[in-house]
């Protein structure tokens, strides 16, 4: 999918976060958006997803190839998004909560391989609510990456993760973000490093 953000810009009551933010994301690249705490990162990612309405300006989300069956309200089942602020359902097991996101964006691995390659195996018929904030988090980046989508948008990927989890980041990057758009809202400089464009959220203040 390819997303452009024309004149974009986004008030919470009088405070402009950001405006006259222009550019189009492109399916196949990378994107890190950087800036200070607080300068809007999350907020922008959200509203490339659809998940927070803008204020001004426009957000199309198109199809990298025709597709006959596209419409703007199936576009969100091709946007995958990895997020503090997004839980996990905290009753059900990993297996559970994989087989349950299933039903909405479909897997590209069994859910036994995907378990076993972020390093839940032993940890698939636990309940979410005992998992540590890095298992959770572990979980959160499996769900997003191997979901069959075009678009990956990740917050903050690493949050929680130990050395470990940060290498299993690195390792998801390189195999499943292939041809695919992934936008990553971060400070950390690991999180970013294969993206192809940095975008300072600082630009468009
Ligand atoms: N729902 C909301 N209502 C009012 N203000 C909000 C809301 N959400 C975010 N803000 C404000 O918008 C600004 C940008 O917040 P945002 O979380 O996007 O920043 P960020 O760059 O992701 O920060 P960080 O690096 O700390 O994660 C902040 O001033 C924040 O207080």
């Amino acid at each position: 999918m390819n997303i452009t953000l024309q004149n974009t810009g986004k008030r919470y009551n009088r405070e402009w976060i950001f405006r006259k933010f222009n550019y189009t994301f492109l399916q196949g690249n990378s994107y890190a958006i950087t800036g200070a705490n607080g300068s809007g990162k999350s907020t922008l990612l959200q509203i490339i997803a659809g998940a927070t309405l803008h204020s001004e300006g426009t957000i199309t989300r198109k199809p990298a190839a025709a597709a006959n069956n596209y419409n703007e309200e199936t576009s969100y089942q091709q946007i995958a998004i990895v997020a503090p602020y997004l839980d996990v359902v905290e009753e059900m097991t990993a297996i559970e909560f994989l087989q349950f996101h299933q039903n909405f964006k479909p897997l590209v691995a069994t859910i036994s391989d995907i378990l076993n390659t972020v390093g839940l195996s032993k940890a698939g018929h636990k309940e979410i609510r005992y998992f540590s904030s890095g298992m959770k988090q572990r979980l959160k980046l499996a769900q997003a990456f191997f979901s069959d989508t075009t678009t990956l948008l990740l917050d903050e990927p690493t949050t929680n993760l130990d050395e470990a989890g940060v290498a299993i980041y690195k390792q998801l990057w390189q195999q499943y973000t292939h041809n695919r758009l992934v936008v990553v809202s971060s400070n950390d400089p690991q999180e970013y490093e294969n993206c192809t464009a940095v975008i300072s959220i600082s630009d468009y203040k």
